[in-house]
Protein backbone atom coordinates (compact mmCIF):
# COMPACT_ATOMS: atom_id res chain seq x y z
CA UNK A 1 0.00 0.00 0.00
CA UNK A 2 1.42 3.33 -0.84
CA UNK A 3 2.07 5.85 1.85
CA UNK A 4 -0.57 8.25 2.07
CA UNK A 5 -0.49 12.10 3.42
CA UNK A 6 -3.58 13.89 4.86
CA UNK A 7 -4.21 17.01 2.71
CA UNK A 8 -7.81 19.05 2.88
CA UNK A 9 -8.82 16.61 5.55
CA UNK A 10 -8.58 13.75 2.64
CA UNK A 11 -5.78 10.98 2.35
CA UNK A 12 -3.36 11.37 -0.66
CA UNK A 13 -1.02 9.39 -2.26
CA UNK A 14 2.05 9.55 -1.79
CA UNK A 15 3.30 7.00 -4.89
CA UNK A 16 1.52 5.63 -7.72
CA UNK A 17 0.96 1.97 -8.86
CA UNK A 18 -0.91 0.28 -11.32
CA UNK A 19 -1.64 -3.40 -12.19
CA UNK A 20 -0.84 -4.08 -15.70
CA UNK A 21 2.41 -3.13 -16.77
CA UNK A 22 1.84 -4.85 -20.10
CA UNK A 23 -0.90 -2.33 -21.05
CA UNK A 24 1.84 -0.11 -21.88
CA UNK A 25 4.39 -1.43 -24.63
CA UNK A 26 3.55 0.21 -27.84
CA UNK A 27 5.32 -0.20 -31.26
CA UNK A 28 3.36 -0.58 -34.18
CA UNK A 29 5.04 -2.09 -37.36
CA UNK A 30 4.87 1.50 -39.04
CA UNK A 31 7.42 3.07 -36.19
CA UNK A 32 9.64 0.20 -36.29
CA UNK A 33 9.81 0.95 -40.72
CA UNK A 34 10.02 4.41 -40.13
CA UNK A 35 13.00 4.27 -37.97
CA UNK A 36 14.72 2.13 -41.00
CA UNK A 37 13.57 4.63 -43.86
CA UNK A 38 15.09 7.43 -41.72
CA UNK A 39 18.35 5.33 -41.54
CA UNK A 40 18.09 4.98 -45.09
CA UNK A 41 17.59 9.20 -45.61
CA UNK A 42 19.88 10.01 -43.16
CA UNK A 43 22.92 10.00 -45.62
CA UNK A 44 21.19 12.97 -48.07
CA UNK A 45 20.48 14.71 -44.80
CA UNK A 46 22.73 17.59 -43.22
CA UNK A 47 20.72 18.65 -39.91
CA UNK A 48 17.90 16.04 -37.55
CA UNK A 49 15.97 18.27 -35.52
CA UNK A 50 14.51 16.08 -32.96
CA UNK A 51 11.42 17.42 -31.43
CA UNK A 52 10.05 16.74 -28.23
CA UNK A 53 6.87 17.45 -25.65
CA UNK A 54 8.23 19.97 -23.28
CA UNK A 55 5.56 18.68 -20.45
CA UNK A 56 7.94 15.63 -21.00
CA UNK A 57 11.33 16.47 -21.40
CA UNK A 58 13.23 13.69 -20.51
CA UNK A 59 10.70 10.96 -20.99
CA UNK A 60 9.55 12.17 -24.41
CA UNK A 61 13.77 11.31 -25.43
CA UNK A 62 13.81 8.07 -26.99
CA UNK A 63 16.94 6.56 -27.03
CA UNK A 64 16.94 5.02 -30.02
CA UNK A 65 17.12 7.57 -32.25
CA UNK A 66 20.94 8.32 -30.37
CA UNK A 67 21.55 4.78 -30.95
CA UNK A 68 20.25 4.19 -34.62
CA UNK A 69 20.72 7.62 -35.81
CA UNK A 70 23.91 8.53 -34.58
CA UNK A 71 22.94 11.66 -33.39
CA UNK A 72 25.88 12.82 -30.75
CA UNK A 73 28.83 12.04 -33.83
CA UNK A 74 26.88 11.80 -37.63
CA UNK A 75 24.82 15.14 -38.20
CA UNK A 76 24.19 18.64 -36.34
CA UNK A 77 21.24 17.91 -33.92
CA UNK A 78 18.98 20.20 -32.66
CA UNK A 79 16.76 19.62 -29.74
CA UNK A 80 12.97 21.26 -29.99
CA UNK A 81 11.10 20.86 -26.95
CA UNK A 82 7.74 22.19 -28.14
CA UNK A 83 4.50 22.83 -26.73
CA UNK A 84 6.13 24.66 -24.28
CA UNK A 85 3.07 26.78 -23.78
CA UNK A 86 1.61 23.79 -21.76
CA UNK A 87 4.50 23.65 -19.99
CA UNK A 88 5.86 25.00 -16.44
CA UNK A 89 8.43 27.69 -17.62
CA UNK A 90 9.92 27.54 -14.18
CA UNK A 91 11.68 24.30 -15.69
CA UNK A 92 13.15 25.77 -18.71
CA UNK A 93 16.65 27.18 -17.46
CA UNK A 94 16.97 23.28 -15.57
CA UNK A 95 16.19 21.45 -19.13
CA UNK A 96 18.61 23.29 -21.00
CA UNK A 97 21.23 22.78 -18.08
CA UNK A 98 20.50 18.94 -18.27
CA UNK A 99 20.85 18.88 -21.83
CA UNK A 100 24.10 21.21 -21.79
CA UNK A 101 25.60 18.63 -19.58
CA UNK A 102 24.33 15.36 -21.77
CA UNK A 103 26.24 16.96 -24.58
CA UNK A 104 22.92 18.54 -26.54
CA UNK A 105 23.99 22.34 -26.57
CA UNK A 106 20.70 23.44 -28.98
CA UNK A 107 17.32 23.36 -27.11
CA UNK A 108 14.87 25.59 -28.25
CA UNK A 109 11.81 25.73 -27.01
CA UNK A 110 8.70 26.68 -29.01
CA UNK A 111 5.01 26.63 -29.51
CA UNK A 112 4.61 26.00 -32.65
CA UNK A 113 0.80 27.01 -32.60
CA UNK A 114 2.40 30.40 -32.88
CA UNK A 115 4.27 30.73 -36.13
CA UNK A 116 5.76 34.33 -34.60
CA UNK A 117 6.99 32.92 -31.57
CA UNK A 118 10.42 33.15 -31.05
CA UNK A 119 11.38 29.34 -30.15
CA UNK A 120 9.90 28.92 -33.92
CA UNK A 121 11.78 32.27 -35.44
CA UNK A 122 15.01 31.15 -34.36
CA UNK A 123 14.59 27.37 -36.18
CA UNK A 124 16.15 28.41 -39.47
CA UNK A 125 18.99 30.64 -37.80
CA UNK A 126 20.26 28.05 -35.88
CA UNK A 127 19.59 24.89 -38.28
CA UNK A 128 22.14 26.99 -40.93
CA UNK A 129 24.31 27.90 -37.83
CA UNK A 130 24.45 24.54 -36.48
CA UNK A 131 25.02 23.45 -40.52
CA UNK A 132 27.59 25.94 -41.13
CA UNK A 133 29.82 24.67 -37.43
CA UNK A 134 29.80 20.80 -38.49
CA UNK A 135 32.70 19.14 -39.46
CA UNK A 136 30.95 17.82 -42.28
CA UNK A 137 30.36 21.46 -43.90
CA UNK A 138 32.25 21.82 -46.94
CA UNK A 139 30.16 23.14 -49.74
CA UNK A 140 30.93 26.90 -49.18
CA UNK A 141 29.03 27.86 -51.57
CA UNK A 142 25.86 25.33 -50.95
CA UNK A 143 22.87 27.22 -49.38
CA UNK A 144 20.58 24.17 -49.75
CA UNK A 145 20.00 22.62 -46.30
CA UNK A 146 18.07 19.11 -45.75
CA UNK A 147 17.06 18.72 -42.44
CA UNK A 148 15.34 15.66 -40.93
CA UNK A 149 12.38 16.32 -38.41
CA UNK A 150 12.27 13.08 -36.00
CA UNK A 151 10.40 12.76 -32.81
CA UNK A 152 8.01 10.42 -30.71
CA UNK A 153 4.05 10.26 -31.67
CA UNK A 154 2.36 13.71 -31.04
CA UNK A 155 4.95 15.73 -30.06
CA UNK A 156 4.42 18.82 -33.15
CA UNK A 157 6.84 17.32 -35.89
CA UNK A 158 4.26 17.97 -38.50
CA UNK A 159 3.32 21.64 -36.71
CA UNK A 160 6.72 22.47 -36.30
CA UNK A 161 7.35 21.75 -40.52
CA UNK A 162 3.93 24.03 -41.08
CA UNK A 163 4.92 26.66 -38.47
CA UNK A 164 7.80 26.99 -40.22
CA UNK A 165 5.93 27.53 -43.88
CA UNK A 166 4.27 29.66 -42.39
CA UNK A 167 6.14 32.41 -41.04
CA UNK A 168 8.74 31.82 -43.87
CA UNK A 169 6.89 31.53 -46.92
CA UNK A 170 3.83 33.10 -45.59
CA UNK A 171 1.96 29.30 -46.69
CA UNK A 172 -0.74 27.38 -45.17
CA UNK A 173 -0.68 23.56 -44.01
CA UNK A 174 1.53 21.10 -45.77
CA UNK A 175 1.51 18.17 -43.65
CA UNK A 176 -1.43 16.83 -41.39
CA UNK A 177 -1.42 17.66 -37.82
CA UNK A 178 -3.70 15.72 -35.60
CA UNK A 179 -4.23 15.51 -31.88
CA UNK A 180 -3.88 11.30 -31.88
CA UNK A 181 -0.49 10.22 -32.05
CA UNK A 182 0.53 8.45 -34.90
CA UNK A 183 -0.64 10.72 -37.76
CA UNK A 184 2.76 10.37 -39.94
CA UNK A 185 2.59 6.78 -41.37
CA UNK A 186 5.74 6.98 -43.41
CA UNK A 187 8.86 9.21 -44.69
CA UNK A 188 7.61 12.07 -46.48
CA UNK A 189 9.20 13.92 -49.45
CA UNK A 190 11.09 17.41 -48.58
CA UNK A 191 8.84 20.15 -47.98
CA UNK A 192 10.51 23.41 -48.53
CA UNK A 193 9.83 25.51 -45.55
CA UNK A 194 12.54 28.55 -46.38
CA UNK A 195 13.36 30.43 -49.30
CA UNK A 196 17.00 32.58 -48.11
CA UNK A 197 18.55 29.99 -46.93
CA UNK A 198 17.24 27.27 -49.16
CA UNK A 199 15.45 24.77 -46.05
CA UNK A 200 13.81 21.58 -46.87
CA UNK A 201 12.48 19.90 -43.94
CA UNK A 202 11.19 16.12 -43.93
CA UNK A 203 8.68 14.67 -41.94
CA UNK A 204 9.06 11.30 -40.28
CA UNK A 205 6.67 8.92 -38.65
CA UNK A 206 6.89 8.91 -34.96
CA UNK A 207 9.13 6.55 -33.24
CA UNK A 208 8.61 5.50 -29.56
CA UNK A 209 10.72 3.14 -27.50
CA UNK A 210 10.07 -0.41 -28.13
CA UNK A 211 9.61 -1.21 -24.41
CA UNK A 212 9.12 1.20 -21.65
CA UNK A 213 10.32 -0.30 -18.83
CA UNK A 214 9.45 2.29 -16.30
CA UNK A 215 5.41 2.60 -15.72
CA UNK A 216 5.61 6.35 -14.85
CA UNK A 217 7.45 6.80 -17.40
CA UNK A 218 4.51 5.37 -19.87
CA UNK A 219 1.95 7.08 -17.85
CA UNK A 220 3.74 10.62 -18.48
CA UNK A 221 3.56 9.57 -22.29
CA UNK A 222 0.03 8.22 -21.85
CA UNK A 223 -0.97 11.48 -20.44
CA UNK A 224 1.57 13.33 -22.74
CA UNK A 225 -0.76 11.97 -25.86
CA UNK A 226 2.08 10.29 -27.40
CA UNK A 227 0.46 6.97 -26.80
CA UNK A 228 -3.40 6.14 -28.06
CA UNK A 229 -5.10 6.63 -24.69
CA UNK A 230 -7.32 3.43 -25.37
CA UNK A 231 -3.97 0.94 -25.09
CA UNK A 232 -3.18 2.33 -21.56
CA UNK A 233 -7.10 2.93 -20.46
CA UNK A 234 -8.69 6.50 -20.04
CA UNK A 235 -9.54 5.76 -16.50
CA UNK A 236 -6.14 4.65 -15.69
CA UNK A 237 -4.23 7.60 -17.38
CA UNK A 238 -6.95 9.69 -15.69
CA UNK A 239 -5.98 8.12 -12.24
CA UNK A 240 -2.85 9.32 -12.51
CA UNK A 241 -3.38 12.88 -13.39
CA UNK A 242 -5.71 12.92 -10.51
CA UNK A 243 -2.64 11.97 -8.46
CA UNK A 244 -0.09 14.04 -10.05
CA UNK A 245 -2.89 16.87 -9.58
CA UNK A 246 -2.73 16.29 -5.85
CA UNK A 247 0.76 15.97 -5.59
CA UNK A 248 1.28 19.39 -6.78
CA UNK A 249 -1.38 20.69 -4.38
CA UNK A 250 -3.09 21.64 -8.09
CA UNK A 251 -7.09 21.42 -7.19
CA UNK A 252 -8.24 23.36 -10.03
CA UNK A 253 -9.87 19.98 -11.20
CA UNK A 254 -12.74 20.11 -8.38
CA UNK A 255 -13.84 23.58 -10.21
CA UNK A 256 -13.59 22.23 -13.48
CA UNK A 257 -15.85 19.05 -12.72
CA UNK A 258 -18.41 20.24 -10.24
CA UNK A 259 -16.98 18.74 -7.26
CA UNK A 260 -17.05 20.02 -3.53
CA UNK A 261 -13.83 19.05 -2.42
CA UNK A 262 -10.28 17.29 -3.85
CA UNK A 263 -10.48 13.65 -3.71
CA UNK A 264 -7.67 10.92 -4.37
CA UNK A 265 -9.94 8.14 -5.62
CA UNK A 266 -10.62 8.47 -9.36
CA UNK A 267 -13.81 5.93 -9.36
CA UNK A 268 -15.23 8.80 -6.38
CA UNK A 269 -14.04 11.49 -8.72
CA UNK A 270 -15.12 10.26 -11.89
CA UNK A 271 -18.87 9.05 -10.93
CA UNK A 272 -19.66 12.55 -9.46
CA UNK A 273 -18.26 14.32 -12.31
CA UNK A 274 -20.56 12.30 -14.16
CA UNK A 275 -23.58 12.64 -12.40
CA UNK A 276 -23.04 16.44 -11.71
CA UNK A 277 -22.22 17.33 -15.12
CA UNK A 278 -24.80 14.71 -16.80
CA UNK A 279 -22.30 12.79 -18.49
CA UNK A 280 -24.28 10.15 -18.74
CA UNK A 281 -24.26 7.07 -21.52
CA UNK A 282 -27.59 4.35 -22.17
CA UNK A 283 -27.34 1.15 -21.05
CA UNK A 284 -30.31 -1.63 -21.49
CA UNK A 285 -30.53 -3.71 -18.46
CA UNK A 286 -33.65 -5.64 -16.99
CA UNK A 287 -35.73 -2.51 -16.56
CA UNK A 288 -35.22 -1.55 -19.93
CA UNK A 289 -33.17 1.10 -21.22
CA UNK A 290 -31.10 2.91 -18.37
CA UNK A 291 -28.74 5.77 -18.07
CA UNK A 292 -25.17 5.05 -15.97
CA UNK A 293 -22.61 7.73 -15.23
CA UNK A 294 -20.25 7.29 -18.41
CA UNK A 295 -17.27 6.81 -16.65
CA UNK A 296 -14.58 6.66 -20.11
CA UNK A 297 -15.96 9.99 -21.25
CA UNK A 298 -15.72 11.45 -17.94
CA UNK A 299 -12.33 10.16 -17.60
CA UNK A 300 -11.33 11.33 -21.26
CA UNK A 301 -12.92 14.82 -20.70
CA UNK A 302 -10.69 15.10 -17.47
CA UNK A 303 -7.36 14.15 -19.79
CA UNK A 304 -8.26 16.48 -21.91
CA UNK A 305 -8.96 19.80 -19.74
CA UNK A 306 -4.99 18.67 -18.85
CA UNK A 307 -4.12 18.68 -22.17
CA UNK A 308 -5.75 21.92 -23.00
CA UNK A 309 -3.98 23.60 -20.00
CA UNK A 310 -6.82 24.28 -17.86
CA UNK A 311 -5.02 22.75 -14.89
CA UNK A 312 -2.45 25.52 -15.73
CA UNK A 313 1.14 24.96 -17.61
CA UNK A 314 2.69 21.53 -16.05
CA UNK A 315 6.15 19.80 -16.87
CA UNK A 316 5.74 16.18 -15.73
CA UNK A 317 9.45 15.27 -15.46
CA UNK A 318 11.55 15.89 -12.51
CA UNK A 319 14.16 17.73 -13.96
CA UNK A 320 17.81 16.53 -11.97
N1 LIG B 1 -0.58 23.56 -27.26
C1 LIG B 1 0.19 23.19 -28.28
N2 LIG B 1 -0.24 22.21 -29.10
C2 LIG B 1 0.56 21.84 -30.14
C3 LIG B 1 1.82 22.46 -30.37
N3 LIG B 1 2.37 21.86 -31.45
C4 LIG B 1 1.51 20.93 -31.87
N4 LIG B 1 0.41 20.91 -31.09
C5 LIG B 1 -0.76 20.00 -31.19
O1 LIG B 1 -0.27 18.67 -30.94
C6 LIG B 1 -0.97 17.72 -31.74
C7 LIG B 1 0.01 16.88 -32.53
O2 LIG B 1 0.67 17.69 -33.50
P1 LIG B 1 1.33 17.07 -34.83
O3 LIG B 1 2.06 18.19 -35.49
O4 LIG B 1 0.33 16.30 -35.63
O5 LIG B 1 2.36 16.04 -34.18
P2 LIG B 1 3.29 14.96 -34.90
O6 LIG B 1 4.50 14.84 -34.04
O7 LIG B 1 3.51 15.32 -36.33
O8 LIG B 1 2.39 13.68 -34.77
P3 LIG B 1 2.55 12.19 -35.43
O9 LIG B 1 2.23 12.35 -36.87
O10 LIG B 1 1.54 11.41 -34.66
O11 LIG B 1 3.92 11.70 -35.17
C8 LIG B 1 -1.94 18.55 -32.60
O12 LIG B 1 -3.21 18.55 -31.94
C9 LIG B 1 -1.34 19.94 -32.60
O13 LIG B 1 -2.29 20.96 -32.79
C10 LIG B 1 2.25 23.50 -29.46
O14 LIG B 1 3.34 24.06 -29.55
N5 LIG B 1 1.39 23.82 -28.45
Amino acid sequence: MAAQVARHGVLMRQAFSVANHELINWFPGHMAKGLTQMQQKLKGVDCVVEVHDARIPLSGRNPLFEKRLGLATLKPHLLVMNKVDLADPRCRQDVKEYYEKQGVPQVIFTNCKEPNSPGVKSIVRKVSRAIKDSERYSRSEETSYSVMVIGIPNVGKSSLINALRARHLGRSKATRVGAMPGITQSVLEKIKVCEDPKVYLMDTPGVLAPRITNVEMGLKLALAATIKDHLVGEDIIADYLLYRLNLMGNHKYVKFLGLDAPTDNIQDLLISAAVRNNWLRRVRDHRGINTCPDIISTAARFIRAFRMGVFGRITLDDVP
